[in-house]
């Protein structure tokens, strides 16, 4: 998706709401170093973290160079120049069922000074933002959350989950079959040329993956601060197949007491092949003087309890929300994903904020590729009369989209109706995903 960050005004709407309670809304100049650095300030202390070093905003910068981003500033407080909440956002691919990518608008850093909270300053700005993700051409907007209860009211929902995975090392005798390649130990910097590549095809492979970003990638290997201790401590590893071609890395650190076995914990790990994915695994678990290993933000159905001789040997916790869809617009998000399973079903979308409002007809031929049309006229209605259709709200159908929620536990929830017998079951069926879907990072 190519889009000019400036290219449209701050929204109007929000200009005025928080106009009308002596705020300014703007859309921050990123190339303005001074400017730029008020704002991170805010989003580090919004977020609890320390006051960013030099070296943080020189990287934020160049991050924030790539996004649109939006402070909101109080002109009576005693730093004026320091926003009282944050926003940031870009245009960016999602990776759907089918192995193609839809485009989104990601939102990060929102944040409201605990000054200024409960005001609905939060409220103007997600308000605004699902206008730029319109304007942007998306068919869905999409973030992570801090907490699970922020978000619902914008018509966000949880669809994609994600797990800590832990592995005991006494018990992790490895059973997978052998790979043809190696996995080998690489300099974070020689490996960042070809990450980029091995990233999007990882990507490309899970429904829920987003673009990776450059300086994602810096931060992950730690480049953008290679004195620090965490970036230190980072070590990678990258698998190569029986060709030598490079498919997959991890990064991944040993945290340890002294004279103690420590954990060996990864929260990266780009697999282009499943032999990359597995072997990696492998050269994870099976790390000498740890007790185990830590993955975050793994999938919640990863393969490993298939290739250990002891599946009790992993243990599963901290299962979360972990990315929340926002759908924009219907018919460009329902026409991008494959389905599983061929049919016609009638989609009618309640939106209280009325963007992606509206009844939809989707068919789906042998090979799951969907045409998606707007029911509107009187002649397309009376077409459709007594097909197969299901009525949601929107947050259930970004719950649905990729196959990360089933529709029936929904209908048992009494959150989807079916408007003809059965429509539940073919809803099933289509939205179905081969792969669960899985979101391996936060942004
Ligand atoms: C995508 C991301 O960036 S996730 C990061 C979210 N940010 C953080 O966690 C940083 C710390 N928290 C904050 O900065 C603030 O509390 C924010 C941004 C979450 C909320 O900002 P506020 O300006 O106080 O929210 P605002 O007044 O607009 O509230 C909007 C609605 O959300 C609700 N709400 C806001 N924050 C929360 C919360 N943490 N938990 C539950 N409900 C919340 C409000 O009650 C309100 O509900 P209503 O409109 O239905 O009455």
């Amino acid at each position: 998706m190519s889009f000019d960050l400036q290219g449209f005004p701050a929204d109007s709407e929000a200009l005025a709401t928080l106009a009308a309670r002596g705020l300014a809304y703007r859309l921050v100049d990123t190339s303005d170093a001074a400017a730029t650095s008020k704002w991170v300030e805010a989003d580090f202390r919004g977020f609890h973290h320390s006051r960013p070093r030099q070296i943080d905003l020189d990287f934020d910068f160049g991050l924030l160079a790539e996004r649109r981003v939006h402070g909101v500033y109080d002109p009576t407080i005693a730093e004026p120049a320091v926003p009282v909440a944050t926003v940031s956002s870009w245009p960016t691919g999602l990776s759907v069922p089918g192995g193609r990518s839809v485009d989104a608008w990601a939102v990060s850093s929102v944040t409201v000074s605990p000054t200024h909270r409960r005001r609905g300053i939060a409220r103007a700005l997600m308000l605004a933002e699902l206008q730029n993700a319109r304007s942007a051409g998306a068919a869905l907007a999409m973030l992570t959350a801090t907490e699970a209860t922020i978000y619902g009211r914008f018509g966000y929902a949880p669809a994609a989950r994600a797990a800590t995975v832990y592995v005991d090392r006494r018990r992790a005798h490895w059973i997978g079959a052998d790979v043809p390649g190696r996995v080998q130990f690489v300099d974070a910097a020689a490996i960042r040329e070809i990450a980029p590549a091995i990233a999007r095809r990882a990507v490309a492979r899970t429904p829920g993956e987003i673009d990776r970003w450059p300086a994602l990638l810096d931060r992950v290997l730690g480049l953008h601060d290679p004195e620090s201790d965490r970036s230190r401590s980072r070590r990678v590893a990258r698998y190569d197949d029986e060709r030598g071609q490079p498919q997959g890395f991890a990064v991944f650190h040993v945290t340890r007491e002294p004279n103690a076995p420590g954990v060996a914990e990864f929260d990266f790990l780009a697999a282009a092949t499943d032999d990359a994915e597995r072997a990696l695994w492998r050269f994870l678990v099976e790390q000498d003087y740890v007790s185990g290993t830590r993955g975050l933000l793994r999938s919640v159905d990863e393969p490993l309890p298939w290739l250990l001789d002891d599946p009790r040997a992993i243990t599963v916790t901290d299962v979360v929300d972990h990315l929340w869809l926002r759908v924009i617009d219907p018919i460009a998000a329902l026409s991008a994903r494959r389905y599983s399973s061929p049919g016609r079903l009638v989609v009618e979308v309640d939106d209280p904020v009325g963007i992606a409002a509206g009844r939809f007809e989707l068919v789906v031929d042998d090979g799951g590729r969907a045409e998606v049309a707007a029911i509107e006229s009187r002649d397309a209605a009376a077409s459709v009369k007594g097909a197969r259709g299901i009525r949601l709200g929107v947050r259930e159908l970004g719950a649905i989209y990729l196959g990360g929620v089933r529709p029936s536990v929904l209908a048992r929830a009494g959150r989807i109706e079916e408007s003809a017998p059965r429509s539940i079951d073919l809803a099933e069926r289509m939205f179905a995903s081969t792969r669960t879907p899985h979101l391996s990072i936060w942004f």
